[in-house]
């Protein structure tokens, strides 16, 4: 259950009354998610999802916020940030920050086919692209210094394997970054969290279309290679081994490259990221288990998985992309 805050039908028609969308039609809170509280809204004039934002800040949510209205001028297929009267994109509801964005056609895959993967990591490098001329920059919030934070906060509650295995993988991340090959990789908005349940589909089960990308409120300025890690982690593994599919694999990034081809310095950087994508995880996995926001309500995610990725993407040094 993720509505942190009730929203009355009163509250709905006085937040509507500031948007030309209409009159309310219903309201109806969305169980998914674990962030923020998010309702489907009817209007007389479609179909919306209210979001009221439980963690990021008034000054954070720009970012995100301008972001998704950028790529959708662009033909991106993700929510469309509704405009007040005023002509803000961002307006306040019992105290937090919410938004009004059009809600997306089609529903999550849960066991993805090449062909899943494939839309996805197209749409993925298309959205890479357009948001090159995006202005507003906001670093991952999710990146190396939160793990440097975070990782002393999850020692006590780690065997020495696993202490020895996170603290090994900072200290790799840490060396990288510091090196020329990351200065090489290139960077820009990134969504930083496009798991197979922030893809909506449309069609068939054999012929998938795309619908769009949604959750935006992890993204920031990061290397665009570490989104397609992060992005593969998720969609192309065997569940229960973390072991890579190879199929899914090399559907999600051909498909990829044949709109933006990878470089030479991401060739170089390939199991580096993919490492750091799973530590990504695994440490907010690990976080959100031992040191529960006060407010969550649902069952946190199983922190196991990202180790055993983890361990297995140390297992792959000779990997290659297309
Ligand atoms: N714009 C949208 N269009 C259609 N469905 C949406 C949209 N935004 C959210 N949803 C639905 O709401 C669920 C939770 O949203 P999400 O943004 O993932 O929440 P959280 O940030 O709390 O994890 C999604 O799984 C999806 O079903
Ligand atoms: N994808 C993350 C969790 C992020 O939460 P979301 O519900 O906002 O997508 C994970 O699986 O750990």
């Amino acid at each position: 259950m993720a509505v942190f805050t009730p929203v009355s039908e009163n509250d709905a028609h006085e937040l509507l009354a500031r948007y030309t969308l209409g009159e309310l039609v219903s309201l109806r809170g969305i169980t998914a998610g674990i962030e923020n509280t998010n309702f489907f809204l009817t209007t007389t004039h479609g179909e919306y999802v209210l979001t009221i934002f439980e963690v990021l800040t008034a000054q954070q949510l720009p970012f995100y916020i301008e972001l998704m209205h950028h790529l959708a001028q662009h033909h991106i297929p993700v929510p469309q940030p509704q405009t007040l009267r005023s002509g803000e994109r961002l307006t306040a509801l019992h105290g937090k920050p919410c938004v009004i964005v059009t809600r997306l056609g089609g529903g999550y895959e849960p066991a993805p086919s090449p062909a899943h993967c494939a839309l996805a990591g197209a749409t993925l490098a298309q959205a890479h692209l357009a948001g090159q001329s995006f202005e507003i920059k906001q670093a991952n919030l999710r990146g190396l210094p939160w793990w440097k934070r975070t990782v002393p906060l999850l020692l006590p509650f780690l065997s020495a394997e696993q202490s020895e295995l996170i603290q090994r993988t900072l200290a790799d991340q840490t060396r990288f970054a510091a090196g020329s090959i990351y200065r090489q990789l290139p960077f820009g908005p990134a969504h930083c969290d496009l798991f197979r349940d922030n893809v909506l589909f449309d069609g068939t089960f054999e012929m998938p279309r795309m619908g769009g990308f949604i959750d935006f409120y992890f993204a920031g300025q990061d290397t665009w290679l570490f989104d397609v890690a992060v992005s593969v982690n998720d969609w192309c593994i065997e569940q229960t081994t973390g072991v890579f599919d190879a199929e899914k694999l090399n559907a999600w990034l051909q498909a990829y490259a044949s709109v933006r081809p990878f470089t030479e310095a991401e060739q170089h950087a390939w199991p580096i990221l993919l490492q750091a994508a799973a530590l990504r995880f695994w440490v907010s996995r690990l976080y959100d288990y031992f040191l529960p926001r006060p407010a969550q309500t649902l069952k946190p995610h199983d922190p196991r998985h990202f180790e055993r990725i983890l361990r297995e993407r140390y297992k792959m040094v000779a990997i290659a992309l297309p």
